[in-house]
């Protein structure tokens, strides 16, 4: 709790002030004013987390975070649960999709187990095990509030140490057979919605189960009534410990200044959880991709965030954040590298 207390303490508002110096600089750049369009909104996000992000080279890392769903003895996805242990290993030995993009994007991928249903003994892994997966929602809380904690805090815990390692933006990412039913409850519970307004296929899910997906999730919700004004009660009853691990690097990211993107739909659960808990955090995230999952756009606009990259990736683990840091680096660049109206000495278009 101490790790989380300290956290939360520390998360203040960005700075307003070097936010409008930054828009005025990057109005004075030569180009015809907002031409460069979302780019120059990410400058300026990313002035007001901190201005020092322009006076140093980018180390970038997407930090993700594995664990289990006892949901998924429902028969509510595509793959069966060993796929999480199987393919934790892959993504820490570089052979997955994220750690594709991330190699392009000269980023790190670093892999925590906060709650695989298996012992993983591989060097790459991180082991930080909560517990053997989370119970299944529709019989019992899918783990219990110390345990959401512990994994909030682990999530805390390995951004902190990352960013003191000097990585100064950070994205989160997840692997976790299951884990779009939690999310979709997530988004349900905060959103006050029907499960089916933000149930998906997921890990291509057949569709003729979808029905079936989004009533396990009523029932769940109806068994525990998570309430909505208490995000820890959301996390614990109907969430995912990959899920509260995320939100804690959310949350320690902005303790620290750092910029953190949201991936997909996933991610995004976890920003509205990290989001509830403080929404100052809110100015700390950049959301990268609109997801392709049904209810990821829905579920964005309930903690009001607008994705900037159209892809159709719904792959998770971190994928669109990591093809997303090209984004903040050129954002970086433009403020960097082009000339301005001054130097050309003429007026602003
Ligand atoms: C081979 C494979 C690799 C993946 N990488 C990410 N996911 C994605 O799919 C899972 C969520 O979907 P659902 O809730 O339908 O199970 C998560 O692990 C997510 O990261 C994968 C899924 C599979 C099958
Ligand atoms: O958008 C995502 O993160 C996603 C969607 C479907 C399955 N897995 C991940």
């Amino acid at each position: 709790m101490k790790i989380m207390e300290k956290v939360l303490k520390n998360i203040e508002k960005v700075d307003e002030s070097q936010k409008a110096q930054m828009q005025e600089y990057v109005d004075g750049l030569l180009k015809p004013m907002g031409s460069l369009g979302v780019l120059e909104g990410i400058a300026v996000q990313v002035a007001g987390i901190d201005p020092e992000l322009f006076n140093k080279p980018t180390k970038k890392a997407v930090l993700v975070f594995a664990g289990d769903h006892g949901i998924c003895e429902e028969g509510i996805t595509s793959a069966p649960q060993p796929v999480t242990a199987l393919m934790t290993n892959f993504i820490a030995n570089g052979k997955s999709g994220v750690g594709a993009i991330s190699r392009q994007a000269g980023a790190d991928v670093i892999v925590t187990d906060v709650g695989v249903n298996a012992t993983l003994d591989n060097p790459n892994v991180r082991n930080k095990k909560v517990r053997f997966g989370t119970g299944n929602m529709v019989k019992e809380t899918a783990m219990t509030r110390e345990e959401a904690v512990q994994a909030l805090e682990i999530g805390m815990e390995t951004a902190l140490e990352m960013i003191d390692k000097g990585y100064n933006v950070l994205a989160t990412g997840e692997m976790g057979i299951g884990n779009t039913t939690p999310s979709s409850a997530i988004f349900s519970v905060f959103g006050n919605i029907d499960p089916q307004e933000v149930t998906g296929i997921g890990a291509n899910l057949s569709s003729d189960l979808l029905d079936k997906k989004s009533e396990v999730i009523r029932r769940a919700i109806e068994k525990h009534q998570p309430d909505p004004q208490d995000p820890i009660d959301v996390l614990y009853k109907v969430g995912g410990l990959e899920i509260a691990a995320m939100a804690g690097a959310m949350l320690a990211g902005a303790s620290k200044k750092v910029p953190v993107l949201i991936d997909g739909f996933i991610s995004s659960a976890a920003a509205a959880i990290a989001v509830k808990m403080d929404p100052c955090v809110n100015d700390y995230l950049i959301c990268s991709h609109a997801s392709a999952e049904k209810g990821a756009q829905k579920g964005l606009e309930l903690i009001g965030f607008k994705p900037y990259l159209y892809m159709d990736m719904r792959l998770g683990e971190g994928s669109g954040a990591a093809l997303a840091f090209n984004v903040v680096d050129a954002a970086i660049s433009m403020v960097n590298n082009m000339g301005t109206y001054a130097e050309a000495g003429i007026d602003v278009v």
